[in-house]
């Protein structure tokens, strides 16, 4: 079964804690944090202090997604803060093996998120160091975006060499999943699909969260 990551980035900032335990008690698998920096990405989230304010709000793993320049310098500070799974974008780290190491020495699950212009072949030389993979549907900076259909190929790409390594990653799909397009991203092979709108902007989370995963 798939598993849901509702983003925070589309619930209501004046009450984060009570919209992260909303989406547990609707069944979400993950909670996904959009962090941005304003400079990788043209737009500013959260910083580690909202990480740690979220942690008490949920015992789900918190799903880091670091939009940020030199990752490197910040990790420590997300990991202390409770951050579960930290993912940083190859884009911004030209040591991207080394920072891979950092994120595990510091007990937390690796992941490595690919923008729409970077292709699968980016990764094939650390797959096997990391735990989840996370393909960009959409330019990262905004919630609310199209779904952009040609990442379905380089899904199903990052699939085939998981599998043709008999690697047990997570594929994660982010941007512009709803229900019709998480159909796509699941056929593909994804098995993680983070929605921001299509889980927050509903009023009914629970349905919202089923629908995103099928049944
Ligand atoms: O990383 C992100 C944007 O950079 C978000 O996780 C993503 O956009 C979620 O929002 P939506 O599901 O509304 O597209
Ligand atoms: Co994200």
């Amino acid at each position: 079964m798939v598993k849901v990551a509702p983003s925070i980035l589309s619930a209501n900032f004046a009450a984060l804690a009570d919209d992260v335990a909303a989406a547990e008690k609707a069944g979400a698998d993950y909670i996904h944090v959009d962090v941005m920096d304003g400079h990788f990405v043209p737009n500013i989230t959260f910083g580690p202090l909202a990480v740690k304010a979220i942690r008490p709000a949920t015992s789900l793993p918190l799903d880091v997604h670091l939009m940020i320049s030199n990752p490197d310098q910040y990790i420590q500070e997300f990991a202390h803060a409770g951050a579960d799974i930290i993912s940083v974008h190859v884009e911004a780290c030209p040591h991207l093996h080394r920072t891979i190491s950092y994120i595990k020495e510091h007990g937390v699950k690796a992941g490595v998120v690919l923008n729409p212009a970077t292709p699968a072949e980016s990764i094939r030389h650390v797959i096997e160091e990391v735990d989840l993979v996370l393909v960009m549907t959409v330019n990262p900076g905004f919630g609310g975006q199209a779904f952009i259909p040609g990442m379905l190929q380089k899904i199903s790409q990052i699939r085939k060499m998981a599998d043709d390594l008999g690697l047990d990653v997570e594929i994660e799909v982010d941007g512009g999943v709803n229900a019709e397009t998480a159909v796509l991203c699941r056929e593909a092979g994804a098995n993680v699909l983070v929605a921001g709108s299509a889980v927050y902007g509903k009023n009914d989370l629970k349905d919202a969260i089923s629908s995103i995963r099928g049944v």
